[in-house]
């Protein structure tokens, strides 16, 4: 006989499920869940291969008023259960078992992460590396699936009143792009990375020596535009290509002349026109 069934331990007391309890006030919640989550990810790029990075995660459902608590655990499974691999169809596999494993209605996961790009000085062709913030954005309504992706890209802008009005110069200064877009195809981030740099007055480097220095400074000031004319010619870049559906493009000038910012928006859905 073995040892086991001489001494075998008391089961232990079924553990109550508290978030499993009634809820008396008659409220719904719209969103609760997780969030400031790190994980790590790996991300196709159109360079090719994947990249590693860590990306920071929130996940919430709608919780119905009669209940006193979502399921917690279940959002921390759903994504240990997922290769690292993040794509736009594991992501939206994501949502969906997020809704299925909640018993929610509604899901909603967004997942921002520092992404990692090679650029090349403008005249030496000196390599150095660019990071941008780049999100997964999932909306899951009564069982249809929206995705955004989103980039934060930061670029230089250079004032066309400073530069019209002054007998030398122009302010100028960093300001951050965000294109965020729902598209009915494939495309790479680094095509929304790429219309946000060509539409500043000049884009970032890594690394910049003394010759590549003087060509930026030269195109920014050939290139004078304000906060406006930022996302009036992105917006108008997205227009031009039928795979963007709707998109949100903001610009926030870190104005050199200032202690405040200027700032623009535009945002507009194909399909509700
Ligand atoms: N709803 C809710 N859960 C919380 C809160 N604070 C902690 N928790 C979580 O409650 C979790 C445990 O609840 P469940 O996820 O339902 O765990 P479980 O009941 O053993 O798992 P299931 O059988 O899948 O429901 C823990 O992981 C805690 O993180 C809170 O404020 N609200």
């Amino acid at each position: 006989m073995n040892s086991n069934s001489q001494h075998a331990s008391p089961r232990p007391a079924p553990i109550e499920d508290v978030q499993g309890r009634t809820d008396p006030r008659r409220l719904a919640i719209n969103k609760v869940g997780i969030c400031d989550i790190r994980h790590p990810v790996s991300i196709a790029q159109r360079v090719g291969g994947h990249q590693s990075t860590v990306a920071t995660f929130a996940m919430y459902v709608n919780l119905p008023h009669e209940f006193k608590g979502t399921h917690m655990s279940r959002f921390v499974e759903i994504l240990n259960a997922h290769e690292q691999q993040i794509t736009p169809d594991s992501f939206q596999l994501m949502l969906e078992e997020m809704a299925e494993r909640l018993e929610a209605n509604n899901g909603h996961i967004e997942m921002y992460f520092p992404y990692f790009v090679d650029k090349y000085a403008p005249v030496t062709g000196e390599k150095g590396v660019m990071d941008y913030e780049v999100g997964f954005i999932g909306d899951r309504v009564d069982g249809v699936s929206t995705l955004y992706v989103e980039v934060q890209v930061p670029v230089t802008t250079l004032c066309p009143c400073s530069k019209d009005i002054s007998d030398y110069g122009a302010h100028n200064q960093r300001s951050l792009v965000t294109i965020r877009v729902r598209a009915d195809a494939f495309f790479w981030a680094e095509e929304l990375i790429d219309i946000a740099e060509s539409e500043g007055s000049c884009e970032l480097y890594g690394v910049l020596k003394r010759i590549d220095e003087k060509a930026v400074t030269e195109r920014a000031y050939e290139n004078p535009k304000f906060v406006e004319d930022v996302v009036r010619d992105i917006a108008t870049r997205l227009n031009d290509d039928d795979r963007f559906r709707s998109y949100r493009v903001t610009s926030e000038n870190f104005e050199s002349i200032h202690n405040h910012s200027a700032y623009a928006m535009i945002e507009h859905d194909k399909d509700a026109e």
